[in-house]
């Protein structure tokens, strides 16, 4: 009689102990969940799109042009970044209707990001924040903006730290890229495409000045790889859907509200912190050498880029007709020993840096850069100004203001 009594009880307790453990754990999930959903809508990284309510009435203006018969609507990828950041203010101010898209990644301080954002938004730039890989978004903002064109400038740069973390260049220059195209293609109208190559493609390639006709299938490191293919994509969307697409290959640009990763802008930091340099060199004592691009200079060449631009002549996905497919190189065509940069930098900031040399690492740097620029002189009337000694008195100008004298950080 004691055994069943005993099996029943047995059981009863082995039940609520399972009602426990089930309710712990299911409280446990919505603890989980709850958190999650506190973190994401307190978050200052939270997506602009879902923080600002009516944030779509604030697209439709920013991509309204001042003159719809003469101005065009642009929308602008990596418009928090440094190229992006410039060419979206030259925009604005020649009456373009701009609208900027940047994720506000940490790939160096968000803090200049953010900064360079304000301007925008002080100039009448609406910046949403968004990764480009985000296509329902990019395909809400084409349809709310009517844009004719897109600057596709938000990519991961640098040379480098494709060796630290590769993923990012295939996430960003690479599905990146097809978000931004797969986007355009649905698009009606169908804007045109301008979007940022790089130097980096001419990879190993030896003939100087680097010719758009030069051979670009040796690339030196994985950064060079996904520009190489993004204009390998950008043909077979051309050829596809008939969209009109513009690559633009940027030789190390440079200027006020850089990118801190770039050497010119890492040195100065250091030599004023009286830290040590690092100056790579090839074998045989040969110096590296870059063409030097002023960043206003880059933004000549993409507005003149946009205003040659064709239309595209895919509708509905389908493409109607050939559509225009272009390369430039945009450059300085007057390579500079990065020597003679560090030489410049010590004059214009009074100090004299510690320098080191060392052999080059073999992580991705070519020896030099020279850019061929007949073709963009010829098509887009692109023609730069700007040398490195003045360029870099620009910059450190800015840096000095933004880092050590300004008390609210509202320069340009
Ligand atoms: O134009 C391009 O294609 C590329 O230009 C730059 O890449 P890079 O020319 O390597 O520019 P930096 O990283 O500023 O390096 C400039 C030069 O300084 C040298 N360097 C760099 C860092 C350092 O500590 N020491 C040093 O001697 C490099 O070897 C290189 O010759 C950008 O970082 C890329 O995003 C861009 O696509």
């Amino acid at each position: 009689m004691d055994k069943p009594m005993f099996a029943h009880r047995n059981r009863y307790y082995l039940t609520s102990k399972l009602i426990f453990w089930f309710t712990i754990f299911i409280f446990l999930i919505l603890l989980y969940c709850l958190r999650s959903c506190f973190y994401y809508y307190s978050s200052s990284n939270r997506p602009r799109h879902i923080l600002q309510s009516g944030w779509d009435s604030l697209v439709a203006q920013s991509a309204t042009p001042a003159d719809p018969d003469c101005n065009l609507s642009i929308l602008v990828t990596g418009a928090a970044g440094f190229v992006g950041f410039h060419v979206s203010l030259a925009l604005k101010k020649r009456g373009d209707g701009v609208v900027g898209v940047d994720n506000f990644n940490r790939y160096y301080d968000p803090s200049l990001k953010r900064d360079r954002a304000k301007i925008l938004e002080r100039n009448g730039v609406f910046v949403v924040e968004a990764d480009i890989n985000d296509s329902e978004l990019l395909e809400k903002l084409l349809s709310i903006g009517k844009f004719t064109h897109v600057v596709h400038l938000a990519a991961q740069a640098g040379v480098r730290y494709a060796m630290k973390n590769p993923d990012s260049y295939i996430h960003s220059n690479i599905a990146g890229l097809i978000s931004v195209l797969e986007s355009i293609k649905s698009a009606n109208p169908q804007p045109a495409l301008i979007w940022a190559s790089s130097s980096s493609v001419y990879g190993l390639n030896s003939k100087v000045p680097f010719s758009e006709k030069d051979r670009t299938d040796q690339p030196a490191s994985l950064y060079a790889a996904t520009k190489k293919a993004g204009e390998e994509i950008a043909h077979a969307y051309n050829h596809i859907y008939g969209i009109s697409i513009t690559g633009l290959r940027f030789f190390t640009v440079y200027g006020p509200w850089g990118r801190p990763d770039m050497a010119y802008f890492s040195f100065t930091k250091d030599i004023l912190k009286r830290k040590r340099i690092m100056i790579y060199e090839g074998p045989n004592q040969r110096s590296v050498a870059r063409d030097f691009t002023y960043v206003d200079d880059i933004v000549k060449g993409c507005l003149a880029a946009l205003d040659t631009a064709e239309k595209s002549t895919g509708s509905g996905g389908k493409k109607t007709g050939p559509a225009q497919l272009r390369v430039y190189n945009l450059g300085n065509t007057s390579p500079v020993m990065v020597k003679k940069l560090v030489s410049i930098l010590e004059k214009l900031l009074k100090v004299e840096a510690r320098k080191q040399v060392l052999p080059m690492p073999r992580n991705g740097d070519v020896m030099f850069t020279h850019a061929n620029l007949s073709l963009a002189e010829t098509e887009l009337g692109y023609k730069p100004t700007t040398d490195l000694q003045t360029g870099l008195k620009n910059f450190v100008k800015w840096y000095l203001y933004y880092y050590y004298f300004q008390s609210e950080k509202s320069v340009m």
